[in-house]
Protein backbone atom coordinates (compact mmCIF):
# COMPACT_ATOMS: atom_id res chain seq x y z
CA UNK A 1 0.00 0.00 0.00
CA UNK A 2 1.24 3.13 -0.79
CA UNK A 3 1.60 5.40 3.12
CA UNK A 4 0.65 8.56 0.77
CA UNK A 5 -1.27 9.70 -2.19
CA UNK A 6 -1.40 13.46 -3.05
CA UNK A 7 -3.40 14.57 -6.11
CA UNK A 8 -3.92 17.83 -7.63
CA UNK A 9 -2.66 19.96 -4.10
CA UNK A 10 -3.49 23.42 -4.08
CA UNK A 11 -2.14 25.71 -1.64
CA UNK A 12 -2.75 29.74 -1.80
CA UNK A 13 -1.22 31.81 1.20
CA UNK A 14 -2.33 35.21 1.31
CA UNK A 15 -3.56 35.23 -2.24
CA UNK A 16 -0.12 33.86 -3.71
CA UNK A 17 -0.76 30.54 -5.25
CA UNK A 18 2.38 28.66 -3.39
CA UNK A 19 1.73 24.80 -4.18
CA UNK A 20 0.16 24.25 -7.65
CA UNK A 21 -1.05 20.83 -8.71
CA UNK A 22 0.89 18.44 -6.81
CA UNK A 23 0.93 15.08 -7.24
CA UNK A 24 2.95 12.77 -5.42
CA UNK A 25 2.96 9.02 -4.42
CA UNK A 26 4.88 7.95 -1.29
CA UNK A 27 5.20 4.61 -1.05
CA UNK A 28 5.39 3.02 2.78
CA UNK A 29 9.22 2.66 3.94
CA UNK A 30 10.25 5.22 1.39
CA UNK A 31 12.79 8.28 2.76
CA UNK A 32 11.07 10.67 0.33
CA UNK A 33 12.93 14.03 0.53
CA UNK A 34 11.44 17.74 -0.91
CA UNK A 35 14.68 19.44 -2.05
CA UNK A 36 15.03 22.82 -3.79
CA UNK A 37 15.59 26.43 -2.91
CA UNK A 38 14.35 28.66 -0.52
CA UNK A 39 10.77 29.52 -0.66
CA UNK A 40 9.61 27.08 -3.20
CA UNK A 41 6.76 25.77 -0.88
CA UNK A 42 8.49 22.19 0.82
CA UNK A 43 7.66 23.36 3.91
CA UNK A 44 4.11 24.29 3.23
CA UNK A 45 3.58 20.91 1.46
CA UNK A 46 4.98 18.86 4.35
CA UNK A 47 2.67 21.32 6.95
CA UNK A 48 -0.98 20.32 4.41
CA UNK A 49 0.56 16.71 5.06
CA UNK A 50 0.63 17.20 8.95
CA UNK A 51 -2.75 18.97 8.32
CA UNK A 52 -1.33 22.16 10.40
CA UNK A 53 -2.27 23.51 6.28
CA UNK A 54 -5.74 23.04 4.41
CA UNK A 55 -5.13 22.21 1.20
CA UNK A 56 -7.53 24.71 -0.89
CA UNK A 57 -7.91 21.34 -3.52
CA UNK A 58 -6.64 18.25 -4.03
CA UNK A 59 -6.97 15.04 -1.98
CA UNK A 60 -4.27 13.85 0.29
CA UNK A 61 -4.48 10.04 1.43
CA UNK A 62 -2.61 8.15 4.34
CA UNK A 63 -2.62 4.70 4.15
CA UNK A 64 -5.81 4.49 2.57
CA UNK A 65 -7.62 6.72 4.44
CA UNK A 66 -8.34 9.62 2.91
CA UNK A 67 -7.32 12.49 5.52
CA UNK A 68 -8.03 15.59 3.44
CA UNK A 69 -10.16 17.00 0.48
CA UNK A 70 -9.67 20.11 -0.45
CA UNK A 71 -13.16 20.18 -2.59
CA UNK A 72 -14.92 18.74 0.47
CA UNK A 73 -13.51 20.97 2.99
CA UNK A 74 -12.85 18.28 4.65
CA UNK A 75 -9.19 18.49 7.02
CA UNK A 76 -8.47 15.51 9.16
CA UNK A 77 -7.16 16.82 12.61
CA UNK A 78 -3.45 16.93 12.54
CA UNK A 79 -3.39 14.13 15.45
CA UNK A 80 -5.74 11.80 14.15
CA UNK A 81 -3.18 11.44 11.08
CA UNK A 82 -0.51 8.85 12.67
CA UNK A 83 2.28 10.95 12.05
CA UNK A 84 4.94 12.77 13.42
CA UNK A 85 6.67 16.09 12.78
CA UNK A 86 10.40 17.46 13.74
CA UNK A 87 11.16 20.91 13.18
CA UNK A 88 14.17 22.48 12.47
CA UNK A 89 13.90 24.47 16.52
CA UNK A 90 13.99 21.44 18.34
CA UNK A 91 11.02 23.58 20.44
CA UNK A 92 11.62 21.35 23.66
CA UNK A 93 9.74 22.47 26.47
CA UNK A 94 12.51 24.10 28.71
CA UNK A 95 11.08 23.33 32.00
CA UNK A 96 10.39 19.31 30.86
CA UNK A 97 13.55 16.85 31.60
CA UNK A 98 14.62 14.90 28.70
CA UNK A 99 12.34 11.91 29.77
CA UNK A 100 9.14 14.47 30.72
CA UNK A 101 9.44 15.81 26.70
CA UNK A 102 10.15 12.45 25.20
CA UNK A 103 6.85 11.05 27.62
CA UNK A 104 4.27 13.94 27.00
CA UNK A 105 2.56 12.90 23.80
CA UNK A 106 2.19 9.41 25.25
CA UNK A 107 0.93 10.61 28.40
CA UNK A 108 -1.58 12.58 26.87
CA UNK A 109 -3.03 9.38 25.92
CA UNK A 110 -3.22 8.25 29.12
CA UNK A 111 -0.84 5.04 28.96
CA UNK A 112 -0.05 3.27 31.38
CA UNK A 113 2.69 4.36 33.60
CA UNK A 114 4.67 1.38 33.18
CA UNK A 115 4.07 1.11 29.46
CA UNK A 116 5.31 4.82 29.05
CA UNK A 117 8.52 4.06 30.55
CA UNK A 118 9.38 1.28 28.53
CA UNK A 119 8.60 2.90 25.57
CA UNK A 120 10.25 6.23 26.11
CA UNK A 121 13.51 4.01 27.15
CA UNK A 122 13.50 2.21 24.11
CA UNK A 123 12.98 5.83 22.00
CA UNK A 124 16.33 7.24 23.81
CA UNK A 125 18.34 3.61 23.42
CA UNK A 126 17.29 4.29 19.36
CA UNK A 127 18.72 7.94 19.36
CA UNK A 128 21.80 6.89 22.36
CA UNK A 129 21.15 9.11 24.53
CA UNK A 130 19.84 6.87 27.12
CA UNK A 131 21.76 8.31 29.59
CA UNK A 132 20.70 12.08 29.39
CA UNK A 133 17.03 10.77 30.57
CA UNK A 134 17.06 13.20 33.75
CA UNK A 135 19.06 15.91 32.30
CA UNK A 136 16.80 19.98 30.80
CA UNK A 137 17.33 21.11 27.40
CA UNK A 138 19.40 24.03 28.80
CA UNK A 139 22.20 21.12 29.82
CA UNK A 140 22.27 19.54 26.40
CA UNK A 141 24.31 20.57 23.04
CA UNK A 142 22.59 21.11 19.94
CA UNK A 143 22.90 17.65 18.64
CA UNK A 144 21.70 16.31 22.10
CA UNK A 145 18.61 18.68 21.83
CA UNK A 146 17.89 16.97 18.22
CA UNK A 147 18.37 13.88 19.26
CA UNK A 148 15.57 14.06 22.09
CA UNK A 149 13.38 15.99 19.33
CA UNK A 150 13.63 12.63 17.13
CA UNK A 151 13.34 10.30 20.07
CA UNK A 152 9.63 12.36 20.87
CA UNK A 153 8.52 12.06 17.62
CA UNK A 154 9.51 8.52 17.56
CA UNK A 155 8.30 7.45 20.81
CA UNK A 156 4.70 7.35 19.32
CA UNK A 157 5.26 4.94 16.72
CA UNK A 158 3.87 7.15 13.88
CA UNK A 159 3.03 5.91 10.47
CA UNK A 160 4.77 8.28 8.84
CA UNK A 161 7.71 10.69 10.28
CA UNK A 162 8.01 14.35 9.12
CA UNK A 163 11.35 16.07 9.31
CA UNK A 164 11.75 19.69 8.38
CA UNK A 165 15.71 20.71 7.59
CA UNK A 166 15.95 19.34 11.16
CA UNK A 167 19.46 19.55 10.96
CA UNK A 168 20.20 23.16 10.10
CA UNK A 169 20.72 24.35 13.13
CA UNK A 170 24.01 22.10 13.73
CA UNK A 171 27.40 22.48 13.15
CA UNK A 172 29.13 20.78 10.11
CA UNK A 173 30.25 17.63 12.10
CA UNK A 174 27.20 17.40 13.94
CA UNK A 175 25.52 17.73 10.60
CA UNK A 176 27.35 14.65 8.94
CA UNK A 177 26.85 12.71 12.13
CA UNK A 178 23.25 13.13 12.91
CA UNK A 179 22.89 12.14 8.93
CA UNK A 180 24.56 8.83 9.32
CA UNK A 181 22.06 8.67 12.82
CA UNK A 182 19.11 9.09 10.48
CA UNK A 183 19.81 6.79 7.95
CA UNK A 184 20.51 4.12 10.71
CA UNK A 185 17.10 4.90 12.39
CA UNK A 186 15.29 4.81 9.18
CA UNK A 187 16.65 1.75 8.65
CA UNK A 188 16.02 0.10 11.83
CA UNK A 189 12.35 1.52 12.09
CA UNK A 190 11.36 1.07 8.63
CA UNK A 191 8.69 3.95 8.66
CA UNK A 192 8.24 6.51 5.61
CA UNK A 193 10.03 9.33 6.47
CA UNK A 194 9.27 12.79 4.42
CA UNK A 195 12.65 15.03 5.31
CA UNK A 196 12.65 18.62 3.82
CA UNK A 197 15.99 20.26 3.06
CA UNK A 198 17.49 22.66 0.74
CA UNK A 199 21.24 20.73 1.01
CA UNK A 200 21.64 18.39 -2.12
CA UNK A 201 24.41 16.74 -0.18
CA UNK A 202 21.86 15.62 2.82
CA UNK A 203 19.35 14.75 0.09
CA UNK A 204 21.33 12.39 -2.17
CA UNK A 205 23.12 10.63 1.10
CA UNK A 206 19.71 9.95 2.60
CA UNK A 207 16.69 9.35 0.51
CA UNK A 208 15.43 6.45 -1.45
CA UNK A 209 13.35 9.12 -3.36
CA UNK A 210 13.54 12.78 -4.18
CA UNK A 211 11.01 14.94 -5.07
CA UNK A 212 12.92 18.55 -6.89
CA UNK A 213 10.81 21.77 -6.07
CA UNK A 214 10.41 24.81 -7.90
CA UNK A 215 7.84 27.71 -7.87
CA UNK A 216 5.81 25.35 -5.96
CA UNK A 217 5.62 22.37 -8.31
CA UNK A 218 7.13 19.04 -8.37
CA UNK A 219 9.88 19.44 -11.18
CA UNK A 220 11.36 16.00 -10.89
CA UNK A 221 11.18 12.45 -8.87
CA UNK A 222 13.47 10.23 -9.06
CA UNK A 223 15.86 8.22 -7.43
CA UNK A 224 18.91 9.74 -5.93
CA UNK A 225 21.48 8.50 -8.52
CA UNK A 226 18.97 9.21 -11.50
CA UNK A 227 18.60 12.70 -10.05
CA UNK A 228 22.57 12.64 -10.23
CA UNK A 229 22.91 11.17 -13.45
CA UNK A 230 19.83 13.03 -15.83
CA UNK A 231 18.33 15.89 -14.29
CA UNK A 232 15.32 16.45 -16.31
CA UNK A 233 15.74 19.96 -16.72
CA UNK A 234 18.99 22.41 -16.98
CA UNK A 235 17.45 24.15 -13.36
CA UNK A 236 17.86 21.10 -11.99
CA UNK A 237 21.19 20.16 -12.69
CA UNK A 238 22.50 24.15 -11.94
CA UNK A 239 20.27 23.99 -8.60
CA UNK A 240 22.32 19.70 -8.08
CA UNK A 241 25.61 21.17 -9.12
CA UNK A 242 25.38 23.79 -6.44
CA UNK A 243 26.54 23.19 -3.12
CA UNK A 244 30.20 21.55 -3.84
CA UNK A 245 28.59 18.96 -6.55
CA UNK A 246 30.30 20.49 -9.42
CA UNK A 247 28.70 20.27 -12.94
CA UNK A 248 30.80 21.45 -15.97
CA UNK A 249 28.46 23.14 -18.43
CA UNK A 250 29.33 24.15 -22.53
CA UNK A 251 27.03 25.42 -24.99
CA UNK A 252 26.68 24.16 -27.96
CA UNK A 253 24.74 24.12 -31.23
CA UNK A 254 23.21 21.38 -33.48
CA UNK A 255 24.44 20.91 -36.86
CA UNK A 256 24.31 18.98 -40.04
CA UNK A 257 25.53 15.37 -38.82
CA UNK A 258 26.18 16.29 -35.67
CA UNK A 259 26.36 18.59 -32.27
CA UNK A 260 29.05 20.71 -31.60
CA UNK A 261 29.71 21.46 -27.71
CA UNK A 262 32.02 24.00 -26.01
CA UNK A 263 32.27 25.86 -29.40
CA UNK A 264 29.20 28.68 -29.23
CA UNK A 265 31.99 31.27 -29.21
CA UNK A 266 35.06 30.04 -30.28
CA UNK A 267 36.23 29.04 -34.09
CA UNK A 268 37.09 26.07 -33.27
CA UNK A 269 35.14 23.62 -31.10
CA UNK A 270 36.20 21.37 -28.04
CA UNK A 271 34.65 18.87 -29.21
CA UNK A 272 31.70 17.32 -31.49
CA UNK A 273 29.33 14.47 -31.55
CA UNK A 274 28.14 12.63 -34.45
CA UNK A 275 24.57 12.04 -33.95
CA UNK A 276 22.52 9.28 -35.00
CA UNK A 277 20.59 9.35 -37.90
CA UNK A 278 17.25 7.44 -39.41
CA UNK A 279 14.45 5.24 -37.99
CA UNK A 280 13.18 8.34 -36.12
CA UNK A 281 16.20 8.75 -34.22
CA UNK A 282 17.14 12.37 -33.06
CA UNK A 283 14.05 13.25 -34.91
CA UNK A 284 12.87 17.00 -34.20
CA UNK A 285 16.24 18.18 -34.48
CA UNK A 286 17.28 21.72 -35.93
CA UNK A 287 19.84 23.14 -37.65
CA UNK A 288 21.17 25.63 -35.22
CA UNK A 289 19.13 25.24 -32.36
CA UNK A 290 21.45 25.72 -29.40
CA UNK A 291 21.97 23.33 -26.88
CA UNK A 292 24.04 23.17 -23.30
CA UNK A 293 25.81 20.18 -22.34
CA UNK A 294 26.49 19.10 -18.99
CA UNK A 295 29.04 17.17 -17.71
CA UNK A 296 30.73 16.37 -14.18
CA UNK A 297 33.93 16.27 -13.23
CA UNK A 298 34.81 12.68 -12.66
CA UNK A 299 33.50 12.19 -16.10
CA UNK A 300 36.09 14.04 -17.63
CA UNK A 301 39.04 11.33 -18.14
CA UNK A 302 42.51 13.10 -18.07
CA UNK A 303 45.85 11.52 -20.37
CA UNK A 304 49.25 12.56 -20.92
CA UNK A 305 49.26 11.14 -24.19
CA UNK A 306 46.62 12.21 -27.36
CA UNK A 307 43.66 9.27 -27.18
CA UNK A 308 41.19 8.95 -29.67
CA UNK A 309 38.82 11.78 -29.62
CA UNK A 310 40.26 13.75 -26.69
CA UNK A 311 40.51 17.39 -26.63
CA UNK A 312 44.18 19.17 -25.59
CA UNK A 313 43.86 20.97 -22.32
CA UNK A 314 45.83 23.06 -20.31
CA UNK A 315 46.26 23.28 -16.75
CA UNK A 316 45.04 26.28 -15.37
CA UNK A 317 44.72 25.15 -11.64
CA UNK A 318 44.48 22.11 -8.74
CA UNK A 319 43.08 21.53 -5.77
CA UNK A 320 44.12 18.76 -3.94
CA UNK A 321 41.70 17.37 -0.86
CA UNK A 322 43.49 14.66 0.03
CA UNK A 323 41.00 11.57 -1.46
CA UNK A 324 40.38 13.80 -4.62
CA UNK A 325 41.74 16.38 -6.34
CA UNK A 326 39.87 18.68 -8.45
CA UNK A 327 42.19 19.99 -12.24
CA UNK A 328 40.67 23.09 -13.36
CA UNK A 329 41.39 23.10 -17.50
CA UNK A 330 41.56 25.70 -20.19
CA UNK A 331 40.30 24.05 -23.24
CA UNK A 332 40.49 26.67 -25.88
CA UNK A 333 39.26 29.22 -23.62
CA UNK A 334 36.18 27.29 -21.82
CA UNK A 335 37.15 26.45 -18.32
CA UNK A 336 36.77 22.46 -17.56
CA UNK A 337 36.56 20.98 -13.94
CA UNK A 338 37.99 17.40 -14.07
CA UNK A 339 38.26 14.89 -10.61
CA UNK A 340 40.79 13.00 -10.36
CA UNK A 341 41.22 10.08 -7.20
CA UNK A 342 43.58 10.69 -4.89
CA UNK A 343 46.64 13.20 -5.95
CA UNK A 344 48.29 14.23 -8.91
CA UNK A 345 51.75 15.53 -10.37
CA UNK A 346 50.01 18.11 -12.21
CA UNK A 347 50.95 21.45 -12.40
CA UNK A 348 49.64 24.83 -13.93
CA UNK A 349 50.10 25.31 -17.56
CA UNK A 350 50.87 21.25 -17.88
CA UNK A 351 49.15 19.77 -21.27
CA UNK A 352 47.15 17.07 -21.06
CA UNK A 353 44.24 15.09 -23.00
CA UNK A 354 40.77 14.97 -21.89
CA UNK A 355 38.03 12.50 -22.51
CA UNK A 356 34.28 13.62 -22.09
CA UNK A 357 32.70 10.25 -21.42
CA UNK A 358 29.84 10.85 -24.18
CA UNK A 359 27.32 8.31 -22.39
CA UNK A 360 27.44 10.53 -18.88
CA UNK A 361 27.06 13.79 -20.84
CA UNK A 362 23.34 15.49 -20.64
CA UNK A 363 22.46 17.99 -23.53
CA UNK A 364 19.43 20.52 -23.20
CA UNK A 365 17.64 22.49 -25.31
CA UNK A 366 18.93 26.05 -24.04
CA UNK A 367 15.57 27.89 -25.17
CA UNK A 368 13.26 25.22 -23.35
CA UNK A 369 15.88 23.75 -20.77
CA UNK A 370 14.90 20.23 -21.07
CA UNK A 371 16.93 17.25 -21.10
CA UNK A 372 17.09 16.21 -25.01
CA UNK A 373 17.05 13.03 -26.04
CA UNK A 374 20.23 11.98 -28.21
CA UNK A 375 21.66 9.17 -30.24
CA UNK A 376 25.14 9.29 -30.95
CA UNK A 377 27.07 7.53 -33.92
CA UNK A 378 29.56 5.89 -31.78
CA UNK A 379 29.08 4.20 -28.77
CA UNK A 380 32.43 3.76 -27.37
CA UNK A 381 33.10 5.37 -24.07
CA UNK A 382 35.04 8.66 -25.97
CA UNK A 383 34.29 11.77 -28.21
CA UNK A 384 34.25 9.48 -30.96
CA UNK A 385 36.75 8.52 -34.09
CA UNK A 386 36.06 12.03 -36.06
CA UNK A 387 38.78 13.59 -36.72
CA UNK A 388 40.08 17.28 -36.78
CA UNK A 389 38.88 17.94 -40.33
CA UNK A 390 35.44 16.08 -39.81
CA UNK A 391 34.82 18.52 -37.29
CA UNK A 392 32.23 21.32 -38.41
CA UNK A 393 33.90 24.11 -37.91
CA UNK A 394 32.03 27.84 -38.27
CA UNK A 395 32.69 31.32 -36.28
CA UNK A 396 31.29 33.45 -34.17
N1 LIG B 1 2.07 32.28 6.34
C1 LIG B 1 2.41 32.71 5.12
N2 LIG B 1 1.78 33.72 4.53
C2 LIG B 1 2.13 34.13 3.29
N3 LIG B 1 3.08 33.57 2.54
C3 LIG B 1 3.75 32.54 3.07
C4 LIG B 1 3.47 32.04 4.40
N4 LIG B 1 4.29 31.01 4.66
C5 LIG B 1 5.06 30.86 3.56
N5 LIG B 1 4.75 31.78 2.62
C6 LIG B 1 5.36 31.91 1.28
O1 LIG B 1 5.14 30.69 0.60
C7 LIG B 1 6.27 30.34 -0.19
C8 LIG B 1 6.72 28.94 0.15
O2 LIG B 1 7.21 28.91 1.48
P1 LIG B 1 7.79 27.59 2.13
O3 LIG B 1 8.17 27.91 3.53
O4 LIG B 1 6.85 26.49 1.89
O5 LIG B 1 9.08 27.36 1.25
P2 LIG B 1 10.30 26.39 1.50
O6 LIG B 1 10.59 25.79 0.20
O7 LIG B 1 10.04 25.49 2.63
O8 LIG B 1 11.44 27.41 1.87
P3 LIG B 1 12.57 27.35 3.02
O9 LIG B 1 13.58 26.34 2.56
O10 LIG B 1 13.10 28.75 3.02
O11 LIG B 1 11.86 26.98 4.29
C9 LIG B 1 7.30 31.42 0.07
O12 LIG B 1 7.27 32.31 -1.01
C10 LIG B 1 6.86 32.06 1.35
O13 LIG B 1 7.23 33.42 1.37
Amino acid sequence: MNAIELQGIRVALDGKQVLQDIDLTIKQGDFMTFLGPSGCGKTTLLRTIAGLQHADAGTITISGREVANGEKRFHMEPSARRLSLVFQSYALWPHMTVFENVAFGLQVRKLAKADIRRSVEAALDKMRIAELVARYPSELSGGQQQRVAIARAIVTEPDILLLDEPLSNLDAKLRVEMRAELKRLHQELNTTVIYVTHDQHEAMTLSTQVAVFFGGRVVQLDKPRELYKHPKTLQVAEFIGNGGMQMNQLEGVIRAGGGVWGSHRLETPIAVMPLAEGDGVNEGLEEGQEVVLTIRPEDIKLYETNQAGSLGVSVSAVFPSGAETLVQLDAGGWQLMARVIGETEYEPGDTLFAVLREQQMNVYDKKTGFLMELSYATTNNQLGESSHEDRLSYSR
